[in-house]
């Protein structure tokens, strides 16, 4: 299969989103306890939208609940809407109710993205917490999940967007006038520096814009999913066969 990325993912193609979500949680417990087991906590950042929901909540659901030690886990958010937390359009919101809410994670484990200040702000002080949580200028994180939407953007990185170009901030306040909203979103460094990146995707509506972005032209910034390219770390496309149905050769 080939593919025009600069950094060709792994395909983990799953024969429905079922299936998909239960070895991608598999693979998440796993992937928590050699973090642990290399340097003694596991820090993630969580996505939003519609697809990760299941996982999230089969993560929360024994025997996996049971399978990870909370205690040392430290979730973070990949991206976020400027609405406040209790909003149902809060990426928070559906993360606290389908899964944080339900595990034994201390509170000061859970950072989230404050959607409610001002994003400027919010951004900053998000940038602040990451820098201290990690001790290192540059965060490197364990595990940062991404989806994706039809238009290629990723996280909160949306086509065009003056954010696609930063190179120093980890954390961007932006307006998308695609979506008529502020976002906060992790940039392009922060997400390229992790030790994994996985792209979760199902359903046939998604397949279209995933063979543009693994096998189209290199244009980042009209789909921003082609900037992610970890260096030095794993990057895995987690998919059911109806959003590979048009991948080259699948
Ligand atoms: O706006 C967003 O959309 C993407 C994709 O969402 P999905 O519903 O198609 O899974 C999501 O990854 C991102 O976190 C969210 O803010």
């Amino acid at each position: 299969m080939i593919s025009r990325l600069s950094s060709a993912p792994r395909l983990q193609i799953h024969a429905d989103a079922e299936a998909m979500i239960q070895a991608a949680a598999a693979a998440f417990v796993a992937r928590a306890q050699a973090a642990m087991d290399a340097h003694g906590r596991f820090s993630v950042a969580l996505a939003g939208g519609g697809t990760p929901k299941p996982l999230y909540e089969l993560l929360a659901t024994a025997p996996l609940r049971d399978a990870v030690d909370w205690l040392r886990v430290d979730v973070f958010f990949g991206d976020e809407r400027c609405v406040p937390p209790d909003s149902p359009r809060s990426n928070y919101r559906m993360a606290n109710e389908a899964l944080l809410s339900k595990l034994p994670i201390p509170a000061a484990n859970v950072h989230r993205l404050h959607g409610e200040v001002d994003p400027a702000r919010a951004a900053l002080a998000y940038e602040q917490l990451l820098r201290a949580a990690f001790r290192r200028e540059q965060p490197r994180f364990d595990l940062i999940l991404l989806g994706i939407g039809d238009n290629g953007h990723t996280a909160s990185l949306f086509p065009g967007c003056a954010c696609l170009r930063e190179s120093e901030r980890l954390v961007c306040a932006q307006y998308v006038e695609s979506q008529h909203e502020w976002r906060l979103t992790f940039t392009r460094p922060l997400i390229n520096a992790a030790a994994a990146v996985w792209l979760l995707a199902d359903g046939a509506g998604k397949a279209g814009i995933l063979a543009d972005v693994f096998g189209g032209a290199y244009q980042p910034d009209v789909w921003p999913i082609q900037y992610v390219a970890p260096h030095g770390g794993d990057y895995e496309w987690w998919l059911d066969r109806a959003a590979a149905a048009q991948l080259p050769d699948a």
